[in-house]
């Protein structure tokens, strides 16, 4: 997951590959609650991890309920629709799927509780829940504003003669709450009847199929009071169905049903393949493919997966520009409002009017942001008409911002795109982990960029002067890989010296650097399977690297590996020559300096901790010593490239030597 304070996607060029799903958020919470309330143990397969199941899973523990998880499958112990804890307090973040079901669940069954969330949720409304439940003899109380989160719970009267009346207009989740919540107290039949025009339709076919998979079987009127009056018999009961498979996420298939209508094929492949949702799909949202067809996507589905490729120009290339009503695919719509931005005209989606209520007003976030890449946007009450940029000269770029919003974040991904290529930058990426932490691994493991695109920082320097720390550390806050490359010198000197090959027999130090089975995980270098992070870490072993470095052979041998590394989003390499031989096209180039005695006393801490003994007299004969022949070999010496900054961090902290290179670097970027 990138959880950095904003990630810059770099313009893509292509696409292609396959994608494997997370689960539906949908229906993983959803089977979370009923797998609780019902008679029985229940697990649970491929189970979406995210902010929001997670937030459903400690609430569910909290009441009492066993959970044990495995990967991605969670064995629930139900509580029989018996609760053991009375009286809690829960958080539900930002979690609709939990916060609707539960309030109406814990109401019915009668406790003590309050529910709260993050400041987002109190702002969401769910006045008409709570009005239908108090209907029923609930006894509920607003803690802070009259119609929204946090809500206290007493226990209350039932009274479950009448038929309750809840409005569909809103949000179908309180629809959803009620069905799922009314089993637990159905001694008689109960009925339901929904004021106003039922929105949202596909998520209360969802609860109603799963409904039936726990043992509920809701009855409706034929013909076209369907989606008016449910009713429960009395007598339903829940019972688990001992195992269920949680289907991939359709709303998470937009975005990559999106890349596949709008990408370029990568080299080799002619389409995206996403798995774990298909035509069978029990989801709403799988209907986007529809909307990605009438906009020109070319698609195949087959029960469980979909294969996606862009139209050939003049048949669905650029996409064609559609008016829809998207009332029966909220939240994949708004996949539709950044594809519009590569439509041949004015894209207009209408009935959209609950996107206000979700995660943040997302009519008012998808038109700011919209514009702010150069589009025309007319926003209404419940519509959106967007119209592309005219020209490639009329794209621009900005922070994207994206509202704590899942969706605006995943949505403007596919921004990067753009024919101007110019990048995207998205703040707070982490709000993607709401329903799928791993988005942007997914995204860019079937994007590609140019290579000229994806941007590199080098920081050169003599030993000990900090490259390393600086260079891990502003990988990390900018969420881009991480290139040792002194690490690989270590290692094929290290590897050498195994194979009984002789540091000054440049054709076999190279040859071995050319095979090199070298593998990073976090700071840890491995040889094969083995860890060899200490052994080349050691000042021996940095001699013996500088030795094999100044062999012309073994640094062409590397230079392959080290191009590797150049991936999306970016890479921050360090060493001697990354900004002069190995990336020169680099956008910013550090030369990192230190005196000689700053750097001994440093890397004498570094060995004391690591229980070496030595001096720092010694210490500081040796790298001046190294940094004499690194300087003077004549294969790429250690010197700055004609563009580097220089920068001397004697007297700066790691922490504040990273500040001035990501100063540097915001300098070079177009936002
Ligand atoms: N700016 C700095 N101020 C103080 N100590 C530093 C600084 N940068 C790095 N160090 C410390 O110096 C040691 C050597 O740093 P390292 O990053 O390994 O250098 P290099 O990669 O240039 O050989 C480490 O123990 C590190 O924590
Ligand atoms: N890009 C690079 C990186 C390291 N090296 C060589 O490999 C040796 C060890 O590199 P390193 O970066 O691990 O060394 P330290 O700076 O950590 O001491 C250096 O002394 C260089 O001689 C190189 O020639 N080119």
């Amino acid at each position: 997951m990138f959880d950095t304070e904003f990630l810059d996607i770099p313009p893509l060029a292509r696409a292609g590959g396959t994608v494997r799903l997370p689960g539906s958020k949908s229906i993983s919470n959803r089977v979370l609650l009923l797998a609780a309330l019902s008679e029985g143990e229940t697990t649970v397969h491929d189970l979406l991890a995210s902010d929001d199941t997670a937030v459903m899973l400690t609430a569910l523990k909290r009441l009492g309920c066993s959970v044990r998880q495995d990967g991605d499958t969670a064995v629930i112990g139900g509580l029989g629709g018996r609760l053991v804890q009375r009286k809690a307090t829960l958080f539900m973040g930002n979690a609709g799927t939990a916060m609707r079901p539960l309030t109406a669940a814990l109401a019915l069954l009668g406790g003590e509780f309050e529910l709260s969330g993050v400041p987002r949720m109190h702002e969401r409304p769910i006045g008409d829940l709570v009005d239908a439940l108090r209907q029923l003899g609930c006894a509920i109380d607003y803690i802070g504003n009259e119609g929204f989160p946090p809500l206290r719970l007493r226990p209350g009267q039932l009274k479950l003669d009448a038929p309750i009346q809840v409005r569909g207009d809103v949000s179908s989740q309180f629809l959803t709450a009620l069905l799922m919540a009314l089993p637990l107290v159905a001694s008689r039949d109960i009925q339901i009847d929904v004021v106003g025009e039922l929105i949202s339709r596909p998520y209360i076919e969802i609860t109603l199929n799963l409904l039936k998979r726990f043992g509920i079987h809701v009855q409706r009127p034929a013909g076209a009071d369907s989606w008016q009056r449910f009713t429960i018999p009395a007598g339903s009961r829940y019972q688990s169905p001992g195992e269920i498979h949680v289907e991939g996420d359709a709303s998470s298939a937009s975005y990559f049903i999106a890349l596949g209508a709008i990408a370029e094929s990568a080299a080799g492949q002619n389409s995206i393949e996403i798995l774990g949702v298909g035509a069978d799909s029990i989801q709403g949202d799988i209907r986007f493919v529809e909307a990605a067809r009438l906009m020109g996507a070319q698609i195949d589905s087959s029960p469980n997966s979909l294969r996606i490729s862009r139209g050939k120009p003049g048949q669905g290339w650029p996409l064609k520009a559609i008016d829809l009503d998207c009332n029966h695919i909220p939240d994949a719509a708004m996949t539709l409002a950044v594809m519009a931005l590569y439509a041949d005209g004015t894209t207009t989606l209408r009935n959209i009017a609950s996107w206000r209520v979700k995660e943040t007003d997302r009519i008012a976030a998808m038109a700011c942001e919209l514009q702010k890449l150069g589009a025309t946007v007319e926003e209404g009450a419940d519509y959106l008409k967007i119209t592309p940029p005219a020209q490639r000269a009329d794209w621009k770029t900005a922070p994207i911002h994206t509202y704590d919003d899942h969706r605006v974040a995943m949505c403007f991904s596919l921004a990067a795109f753009n024919p101007a290529q110019l990048p995207v930058r998205l703040l707070d990426p982490k709000c993607v982990a709401k329903t799928f932490p791993d988005y942007f691994e997914a995204l860019f493991a079937v994007t590609e960029a140019d290579t000229a695109c994806i941007p590199v920082i080098c920081v050169d320097g003599p030993t000990a002067s900090g490259k390393g720390s600086l260079a891990a550390l502003t990988a990390q806050r900018l969420g881009y890989h991480f290139l040792d490359s002194g690490a690989l010198y270590r290692v094929s000197a290290f590897a050498a010296t195994r194979a009984g090959v002789s540091l000054d027999d440049a054709a076999g130090v190279a040859r071995i650097a050319r095979a090199l089975p070298v593998q990073f995980e976090g700071d840890r270098v491995f040889l094969a399977d083995e860890d060899v992070s200490e052994a080349i870490r050691t000042e021996a072993g940095g001699m013996a690297a500088s030795k094999v470095s100044a062999h012309p052979e073994v640094r062409a041998a590397l230079l392959a590996l080290q191009h590797g590394f150049r991936q999306l989003p970016g890479l921050v390499a360090d060493g001697r020559d990354m900004g002069t031989i190995v990336f020169p096209d680099a956008p910013l180039k550090i030369y990192l300096t230190a005196s000689a005695r700053h750097r001994a006393e440093r890397r004498h801490k570094q060995l004391i901790s690591k229980g070496n003994s030595t001096t720092i007299v010694r210490i500081q004969q040796d790298l001046e010593a190294r940094d004499a022949r690194d300087m003077s070999r004549p294969v790429a010496p250690l010197k700055p490239a004609d563009d580097a900054r220089l920068l001397d961090n004697s007297d700066l902290s790691i922490e504040e030597s990273a500040d001035q290179v990501i100063g540097w670097w915001q300098g070079t970027r177009p936002f």
